[in-house]
């Protein structure tokens, strides 16, 4: 899409959710730089008016800014020339019934933008064209139903003439799906389906490739037991990047359901899978699984980054995920070879490697450690101390890159979990799953819940980790000023030197930080913008004023002690060096 490009391509703006179609939240500015960053203060704020988790980053497309809030989905333009003055303002009138029925808190990832349109996609799954000039509306289409727990979190994404809709509920048994609509009426495309026939899929069983072999027909199908496939998640929650050179988009499918295993025998494809499919017409070029019959609810959905790397001396066009479950993948994006795997958390301990050798049976596979298999434990057996917990060593925070350094720098979470299954039978619209959970900081750790890491995708190594008291659950970003900057759960911003990790600036904001750090120049300064409003999965506990510890999925318990530190919010801060 060349009005995507050109305006992610203008390092003034910031004109996507993770920045540019590679997904690299990487901005060339330089004007703050590990030198100065120091010297940051805050220039302006904009309070939202809406409490619970914000996650996601606002726009800023020439002389406005466009803000979001999580439910009710708020969109505020916002005029950079004075002084923030409100252009204008979308509210839309949602059914607050959908609250119910979103498992990880009210969030939003974020507008997307693309030819003089702004993309709201709502909680109720409702997407919104809207004139980026004047707010109107230009059309909207339904995507679900959350009747069925069909709803939404995500952004989307704006490739050539379409635009690509995921759908969350996979605790809810929703099927999970990508959607393409048309940009210019909002007429469906195409949707392929992440479990089933091959053609509700758009998978062709002699050109679909995995791990360098042809899929073969009903490859979901047969690996699920009876219909179980039909309420068996793999939503599509989190991130889709874009390859315009190969066009080929890359997104992931969430976990299986139910989170009883023994209610779903089989691989239970292709739920946890980063999927390439080609851009026009949806169909698989390639797939790969990434934890096949899941037990632990290992979504597979974080970002898939594309970078292009040497290794052993050629350059290769690479994608690069930190799953949940706690492995970093390397991948050739054209052929969905299988370059690195290892472990990002030295805690990580359900498996003990993934199998590399192509001639094994095992190939790909993860090598599961039976003293956490909560599938060989058994129904009504609590499996204690599995690490990832289930939010993974890094839910859907996404990191960034930089092509300076080479090096990923990366949100993780620090924590482990108990987990115990139990039969449960479906219902529409009802929870649909079918474990009880505690989670806790990893035993033996610096005594916190998460670590600020920068990786390199090729040796599959940690470089440097800064240890954080609470899991970091901002989205970061890296600038050419070789600064990265992310954001804390107790609410600070923090600015760390690209190459050694070094502290160089925090500030503590109104509230815990979940949303993404974004950059823009107007008027010829730099400036730095992150929204503030604690929540999201680890935080639901004070979004959703939840005390039992095991409430909220599990995670009440283990961020208990956020409450010391901060409290509800919904704030922008913009930061600068004053001149
Ligand atoms: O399976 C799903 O459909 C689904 C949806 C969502 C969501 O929409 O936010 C989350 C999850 N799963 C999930 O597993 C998870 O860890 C999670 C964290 C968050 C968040 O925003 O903090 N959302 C979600």
């Amino acid at each position: 899409n060349d009005s995507v490009l050109a305006a992610t391509g203008d390092s003034k703006q910031w004109a996507a959710q993770l920045g540019d179609y590679a997904g690299t939240r990487y901005s060339e500015l330089d004007q703050i730089t590990n030198e100065n960053v120091g010297d940051l203060q805050v220039a302006w704020t904009f309070s939202t008016g809406v409490l619970r988790g914000h996650e996601g980053a606002p726009l800023v497309i020439g002389d406005v800014m466009y803000v979001h809030t999580p439910f009710p989905n708020n969109v505020y333009a916002l005029d950079l020339n004075n002084d923030g003055k409100i252009l204008w303002r979308y509210t839309p009138q949602q059914d607050a019934d959908v609250i119910g029925v979103m498992c990880c808190d009210t969030v939003y990832r974020g507008l997307a933008y693309s030819d003089d349109t702004i993309f709201l996609h709502q909680a109720d799954t409702t997407l919104v064209a809207l004139d980026a000039t004047t707010g109107d509306v230009k059309w909207s289409v339904v995507n679900g139903d959350p009747a069925k727990g069909e709803t939404n979190t995500a952004t989307v994404l704006p490739v050539n003439d379409k635009v690509l809709v995921g759908i969350s509920g996979g605790e809810y048994g929703v099927r999970g799906h990508l959607t393409a609509y048309n940009i210019a009426d909002g007429s469906m495309a195409w949707r392929a389906y992440s479990t089933g026939p091959d053609e509700d899929m758009l998978v062709d069983p002699e050109n679909t490739m995995v791990l360098g072999k042809p899929v073969g027909a009903n490859s979901s199908l047969d690996s699920w037991e009876g219909d179980q496939w039909q309420i068996g998640g793999g939503t599509t929650w989190g991130w889709t990047t874009y390859d315009p050179d190969l066009n080929l988009i890359y997104y992931g499918t969430g976990n299986p359901s139910t989170w009883n295993p023994a209610q779903r025998p089989g691989d239970n494809k292709w739920s946890m899978t980063i999927m390439a499919r080609d851009a026009d017409t949806g169909v698989a070029k390639w797939m790969y699984q990434k934890t096949p019959h899941d037990e632990w609810d290992f979504d597979g959905v974080n970002e898939n980054i594309l970078v292009d790397q040497e290794i052993d001396g050629t350059m290769r066009k690479l994608l690069v995920n930190f799953d949940r479950n706690g492995f970093a993948y390397t991948l050739d994006r054209e052929t969905g070879e299988l370059l690195v795997a290892e472990k990002y958390d030295p805690a990580v301990n359900w498996a003990t490697h993934v199998e590399m050798d192509p001639a094994s049976d095992q190939y790909g596979r993860p090598q599961v450690v039976a003293e956490y298999s909560t599938a060989q434990n058994g129904e009504d057996v609590n499996t204690t101390g599995i690490c990832p917990a289930a939010l993974g060593t890094k839910d859907q925070q996404p990191s960034t890159y930089s092509p300076k350094t080479g090096l990923f720098y990366v949100p993780t979470n620090h924590v482990c979990m108990d987990y115990e299954p139990f039969r449960v039978s479906y219902s529409a619209g009802q929870p649909y799953v079918g474990a009880t959970l505690s989670m806790f900081p990893a035993p033996g750790s610096h005594g916190g819940m998460g670590n600020f890491i920068a990786w390199d995708a090729v040796a599959g190594e940690i470089k440097w980790s800064l240890p954080e008291q609470f899991s970091v659950w901002s989205g970061a970003m890296a600038t050419a000023g070789d600064v990265v900057f992310y954001g804390t759960l107790e609410g600070y911003l923090k600015a760390v030197d690209a190459e050694t990790g070094e502290e160089l600036y925090k500030f503590k904001t109104p509230s815990g930080i979940i949303g993404y750090v974004m950059t823009y120049e107007h008027g010829g300064k730099q400036y730095i913008g992150v929204l503030s409003g604690v929540g999201g999965w680890a935080g639901i506990g004070l979004a959703a004023g939840l005390t039992n510890a095991n409430d909220g999925l599990g995670a009440v318990g283990g961020y208990a002690a956020l409450s010391d530190y901060t409290a509800l919010g919904g704030q922008l801060t913009v930061f600068a060096i004053p001149d």
